[in-house]
């Protein structure tokens, strides 16, 4: 298949409907950009794709013009029915019969003329061919006269009845025949039809001789239940049942569009164009008649009406209460799903990201969470989409139980309202793609995540297999509603458990066995085909850990066969914790360790205990925080910095020693909770706090660093470990740089901070090396900061009158340090076209008087 197709094929599989990015569908597919943008071309070029907007454009895919297209809900709520209504009209030899069920008013002779109209289009039938409707109901008390005008008459069959008068099944040949209302058709009638429908003949009445032949395809409908009223032998004739839904179960775009549909039509009437309310469409689009689209239909020609009398001729008719927000409809106007209706939603959705995200900065509970979810599914309610609630709400319920029940024993212990508010949530979540409402960069599934590390990975697993996706942002709401009521057991498991055994479902059938027995998420368990590698069996270890997160107190794993020691050295050479491996998986071992973990035991009894199994099988343990040599980086501002400090030791360090980031919290608990014993290889910790233990580890503060004594105490540490000093200078070189910039970037107004600070560690470097000294990390730092401010600050003073203070100079050593100032400065002053003044050179002095 070509690249272009496989392209083209994901569009109309996953995105029939979306309009995407380049960068999205790239994303999507996994290529390049600059690659996809190019099949994107080709095909829009081969009218395969339309394409919207400027910066980004948008692409979506052609859909063919039917007359379907022109049903509000074909692609949505009625997309099942218009293919089966196509299915109907295309499948030979001459289609086959059908029959559309629903309340009053809600567009079944509308579709069944539609049907006609395709079937035309599609040269199934003649463009002359005939749509004949007959209402039963009109007729239902007088069932001959309905078989007349159905069946025709010969002359003489009644009184009156002077000359061959064909019925309508007649007038239909070769094209439709609809009955309305099939429900009033008498048992007769029905008789005869069905034998028509088998035959494609009938006999008029008063002909018992000659057959009429006739081809017609039959539509009926009724508001009414088939089994009720219909014969068993006449409705098996009729294979397709289309039930078309209430107006108040469409979803609530297909609701507004409808009004919206209903008010053009106004406008097309009377010629004028209507502003109205959006609170007025709000209310319409809520409407819950009996009447369905045809009364809410009714309602719009009121209150058009009202309006109209009111305005002067050629103005537009208002609808609303003076001063509400309102659109324009005019006969013109197309319905653009976006512009109206989502942003009803996404007021609201915005309101509860940032609620949300405020909640859990206070580290709120999920109780409060929910409740703030809970509110926004209020204020939304009439806008969702009760049809996809009500599948939801299966597919919640399902997986709930066989997947989060069965597989992690976990019961959420949700009630059926819950179900239903989280059905709500997801389906919320449908209306929008991503970048509508890519709100949080993510920030919020982050921090659920690092709050909720255990029901967040259950949260992912289950997306993933209800909806064959990863977690979207609406997602995230789902998030408290589920968990409210098992988040403290689920937390409450600091272990990491994992199960790997060969073959199709060894490893989860012991893993469904020993989360149940506990009730609680213990294992996590992969199968694994027979081939499968030390290092594979690893990815998928490790991949687990990073979805998870970091487990305080250590991992189990349990395996089937290979090798111990290979096994436990892969997975030990990537994970900091503490690590038990056990070269031996059955139920019984499982279970014994899943129950110790559950019980709060310690990582050395159960690792004891293990043990005690080991003697007929292997096992494998590491105690402590790191089996390599490493530093621990700990910043209390956030792991942010951390990872940059982590960053500039990989890049001026040997590499010799691991370097582990740890959030300030996870540290202190680590610190207060482990014995020596557990740190033996841990080199040096680096915070930005003055943190607490009473155990032997070097703690530096970074700050401290900046000081000589600190200074040398870190390159002391350092050259313990195995670094050179020259490594360790170039270390205290990128931290001063980093911290500089940290310090200027908000306070520069024009200049790049990048570039202003190698200017100035240029200058600094120089006024080192011009009086032999090495400044002190402190004075550096603040030699940096001070000189990039200072070039801005001169470039913007250039611009203005050139004001200069004569300063005094009161001996050798300063007139000196003016010189050799000037001739550092020359280089700057030429580049940037300004003059350092002297009164910035004193400053300069005063800094470095102690070196001099
Ligand atoms: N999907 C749709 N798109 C646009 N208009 C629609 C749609 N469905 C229904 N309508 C409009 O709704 C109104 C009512 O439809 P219709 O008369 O076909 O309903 P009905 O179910 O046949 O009603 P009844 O049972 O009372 O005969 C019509 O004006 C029709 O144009």
């Amino acid at each position: 298949m070509k690249s272009t197709d496989n392209i083209y094929n994901f569009l109309i599989k996953e995105h029939p409907d979306d309009k995407l990015t380049t960068q999205q569908i790239a994303s999507s597919v996994g290529l390049s950009r600059g690659v996809v943008s190019s099949y994107l071309s080709q095909l829009y070029r081969e009218n395969r794709l339309v394409k919207s907007g400027t910066r980004p454009v948008y692409w979506m895919v052609r859909r063919e013009v039917t007359e379907f297209s022109k049903v509000i809900g074909y692609n949505g709520s009625l997309a099942k029915i218009i293919k089966q209504c196509t299915e109907a009209i295309i499948y030979p030899p001459k289609g086959f019969p059908l029959i559309i069920t629903g309340p009053s008013g809600i567009g079944k002779s509308y579709l069944a003329k539609i049907i006609f109209e395709e079937a035309k289009r599609r040269t199934i039938i003649n463009k002359d061919a005939n749509f004949v409707v007959l209402n039963t109901a009109d007729y239902a008390n007088n069932p001959e006269l309905l078989s007349s005008i159905l069946f025709g008459f010969k002359k003489g069959a009644f009184t009156g009845a002077d000359k061959d008068t064909p019925g309508l099944v007649d007038q239909a040949n070769n094209g439709y025949l609809f009955l309305d209302e099939i429900h009033r058709l008498p048992t007769e009638s029905q008789e005869k039809l069905f034998s028509l429908l088998d035959s494609g003949k009938f006999y008029p009445l008063g002909e018992n001789k000659e057959a009429h032949k006739v081809n017609v395809r039959f539509i009926f409908a009724t508001t009414e239940k088939l089994d009720n009223f219909m014969l068993k032998t006449f409705m098996r004739r009729v294979p397709m049942h289309i039930d078309l839904p209430a107006f108040r179960r469409r979803p609530f775009i297909e609701r507004f569009e409808l009004v919206f549909h209903a008010f053009r039509n106004e406008a097309k009437r009377t010629g004028r164009s209507i502003e109205v309310s959006l609170d007025q469409l709000n209310r319409l689009v809520r409407t819950d008649k009996p009447g369905n689209i045809g009364a809410m239909e009714n309602d719009v020609q009121l209150i058009c009406a009202s309006g109209f009398e009111n305005v002067d001729e050629n103005e537009c008719i208002f609808v609303g209460k003076p001063g509400e927000p309102t659109i324009f409809i005019n006969a013109n106007s197309s319905f653009e799903k976006t512009s109206y209706y989502s942003d009803l939603i996404k007021d609201q959705v915005i309101k509860l990201q940032k609620k949300t995200s405020n909640l859990l900065n206070r580290e709120s509970s999920l109780d409060d969470l929910s409740l703030a979810v809970d509110q926004m599914l209020k204020a939304t309610k009439l806008m969702v989409d009760e049809v996809l609630i009500k599948d939801l709400k299966i597919k919640v319920y399902k997986n709930l139980k066989e997947f989060l029940g069965e597989r992690y024993g976990v019961d959420l212990n949700l009630d059926e309202e819950k179900v239903q508010q989280i059905a709500s949530a997801f389906s919320l979540g449908e209306l929008f793609n991503e970048d509508t409402v890519q709100l949080s960069k993510n920030e919020l599934q982050k921090s659920f995540k690092k709050r909720y590390p255990r029901c967040f990975y259950l949260f992912r697993q289950f997306i993933l297999h209800t909806f064959k996706r990863s977690i979207r942002e609406m997602d995230l709401f789902c998030f408290p509603l589920m968990f409210q009521n098992k988040c403290v057991e689920l937390e409450s498991i600091h272990f990491t458990g994992i199960l790997l055994a060969h073959g199709r479902n060894t490893a989860t059938s012991i893993q469904s066995v020993v989360n149940n027995l506990c009730g609680n998420y213990i294992f996590e368990a992969f199968d694994m085909p027979i081939d499968v590698s030390i290092h594979d069996i690893n990815e998928k270890v490790q991949h687990y850990l990073n979805q998870k997160g970091q487990s305080k107190d250590g991992i189990f794993v349990l395996f089937d066969m290979g090798s111990l020691n290979q096994m436990f050295k892969e997975i030990k050479h990537s994970s900091d914790d503490e690590l038990l491996v056990i070269n031996n998986l059955t139920t019984a071992m499982a279970l014994d360790i899943g129950i110790r973990i559950q019980r709060g035991d310690s990582f050395k009894q159960i690792t004891k205990a293990a043990q005690k199994f080991g003697d007929a099988t292997g096992v494998q343990y590491y105690e402590g925080l790191s089996d390599r040599d490493n530093i621990i980086v700990s910043c209390m501002s956030g792991v942010g910095i951390s990872e940059e400090i982590k960053k500039m030791m990989a890049e001026s360090l040997s590499g010799k020693e691991q370097i582990i980031t740890m959030d300030y919290k996870d540290l202190q608990h680590t610190l207060d909770t482990h014995e020596q014993d557990f740190f033996h290889k841990t080199n040096l910790v680096i915070t930005t706090t003055n943190i607490e233990t009473n155990l032997d580890i070097s703690i530096i503060n970074i700050y401290d660093i900046m000081e000589k004594p600190g200074y040398q105490e870190l390159k002391r540490l350092l050259i313990e470990a195995g670094e050179t000093p020259g490594n360790v200078d170039h270390l205290m070189e990128s931290l001063l740089k980093f911290f500089s910039l940290e310090g200027i970037k908000d306070r520069l107004q024009f200049l790049n901070p990048d570039v202003v600070i190698n200017e100035a560690q240029q200058i600094t470097a120089k006024y080192q090396d011009y009086y032999q000294a090495e400044f002190e990390g402190k004075v550096r730092l603040n030699l940096y900061m001070h000189l990039s401010l200072m070039i801005e600050r001169m470039l913007i003073r250039s611009h203005k009158d050139n004001e200069y203070t004569e300063i005094p100079l009161n001996n050798e050593q300063e007139k000196e340090f003016f010189s050799v100032s000037h001739a550092i400065f020359k280089g700057i002053e030429i580049k940037y076209n300004f003059k350092v003044d002297d009164y910035e050179i004193s400053l300069m002095y005063q800094l470095l008087k102690s070196y001099i």
